[in-house]
């Protein structure tokens, strides 16, 4: 598979900066091949092709490495059951990506690339499909919305009851949401905050803007408890590995909090030996929504330590900077099982101070959300 990584991320260069082109190229030749496909979308397709090539991203990033590789792509096919998809799509879909890549690749598209594609889609669709007929679970939960608090304009977090059957996450993962009452067909992805329990209740955390983020603008403003919204199967490799004695950091950034919460509720119930560390920043004091919960669970456990920090509040009475520089100061990590939540920048930032800590890779664990 090298030669076809290299041959896709090659290729990839030539379109990259016409992503609109692209996607807009790909769902006009999709619905012109089978225009029933059209129905499985939301009505305003603003967004949508950020989704596709995401997804794209991600898998090429993660193709030198087969376990996340085939995971990723196995619970990409569970999630996508909620849109209805059966394999004969797959291949439409696959006709359509490539016809969209050579035309807006133009000149510098070769048979090579074309041949890597094929191969490459193949085993992506291939694994798709084998994940979502592995899968016994419904294609998607309704969920009653039970509790839904605010913090400041644009952060909530909510709790839902998964109806039906029991939804089998495992702390650090993430799932797709719907929001059927204010936008059906639009789903997006957001991290589990809690472990795993006997009541099938998931608590999110959601920040966007006033004006940005239509699920997360619903989520945060207009949803109220009573509600249902559809939860899809559960994805993710950011999971504790609970064989490993090593001490634990977990890092979060904003709302990046949300799985980082969801492991230590699951070390809670598992761990008495291992060190961990979270450290939590955000912009202002006011945006550490999370941080008296985190303290809570400090009191309760004597192995678990919180440091908080902000970027952009010079009155903050703690550590100031960007987390990841905080995180620097406290190193090294290098005998640390590692796990960074936060926006790609944020992320990628971290990854940069553990690799300069010398933390092998294989250590580290945080989910690709496309642009890393
Ligand atoms: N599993 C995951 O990885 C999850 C990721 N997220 C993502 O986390 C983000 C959270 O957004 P907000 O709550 O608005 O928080 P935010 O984007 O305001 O983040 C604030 C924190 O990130 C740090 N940060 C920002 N840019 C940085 C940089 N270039 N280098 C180092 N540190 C940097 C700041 O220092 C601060 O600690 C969203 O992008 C969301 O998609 C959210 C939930 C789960």
């Amino acid at each position: 598979m090298d030669d076809v990584a290299r041959l896709l991320k090659e290729s990839w260069t030539l379109v990259e900066e016409d992503r609109e082109r692209l996607s807009a190229h790909f769902y006009a030749r999709l619905f012109l091949l089978d225009p029933e496909l059209r129905k499985l979308f939301p009505v305003q397709m603003t967004g949508q092709g950020d989704r596709l090539l995401e997804a794209i991203i991600t898998a090429i990033h993660t193709l030198g490495d087969p376990e996340s590789f085939d995971e990723f792509l196995r619970g990409l096919g569970r999630d996508h059951r909620k849109y209805h998809v059966d394999p004969e799509h797959y291949r439409t879909v696959g006709v359509a990506l490539l016809d969209a890549l050579r035309s807006t690749a133009g000149d510098g598209w070769n048979l090579e690339y074309d041949q890597a594609w094929r191969d490459a889609y193949a085993v992506i669709a291939a694994k798709m499909v084998a994940g979502a007929a592995a899968d016994d679970n419904p294609p998607f939960w309704h969920a009653e919305v039970l509790t839904h608090e605010r913090y400041g304009p644009d952060t909530a977090v909510l709790t839902v009851r998964a109806l039906q059957h029991p939804l089998p996450w495992r702390a650090g993962q993430y799932v797709s949401v719907e929001v059927p009452r204010h936008l059906p067909r639009v789903w997006r992805t957001y991290s589990v905050a809690n472990a795993p329990n006997d009541d099938n209740v998931l608590e999110f955390h959601v920040r966007t803007p006033a004006g940005a983020g239509w699920v997360s603008g619903a989520l945060v403003r207009r949803v109220r408890p009573g509600e249902l919204l559809r939860v899809a199967a559960p994805m993710g490799s950011m999971t504790l590995d609970r064989e490993s004695e090593r001490d634990v950091l977990l890092v979060a950034g904003g709302v990046g909090l949300a799985p980082v919460k969801a492991l230590v509720e699951e070390l809670a119930a598992v761990n008495r030996t291992r060190w961990v560390h979270v450290f939590y920043g955000a912009r202002t004091e006011a945006d550490l929504y999370g941080l008296d919960g985190m303290r809570e669970l400090v009191a309760a456990h004597p192995w678990l330590s919180v440091t908080p920090a902000c970027s952009e509040d010079p009155d903050f009475d703690g550590e100031l900077g960007d987390i990841a520089d905080v995180v620097a100061r406290y190193g090294p990590w290098t005998t640390h099982d590692c796990y960074v939540s936060g926006s790609a920048r944020m992320v990628r930032a971290t990854l940069r101070v553990l690799a300069e800590d010398e933390v092998p890779p294989a250590r580290t664990r945080y989910d690709t959300f496309g642009d890393l």
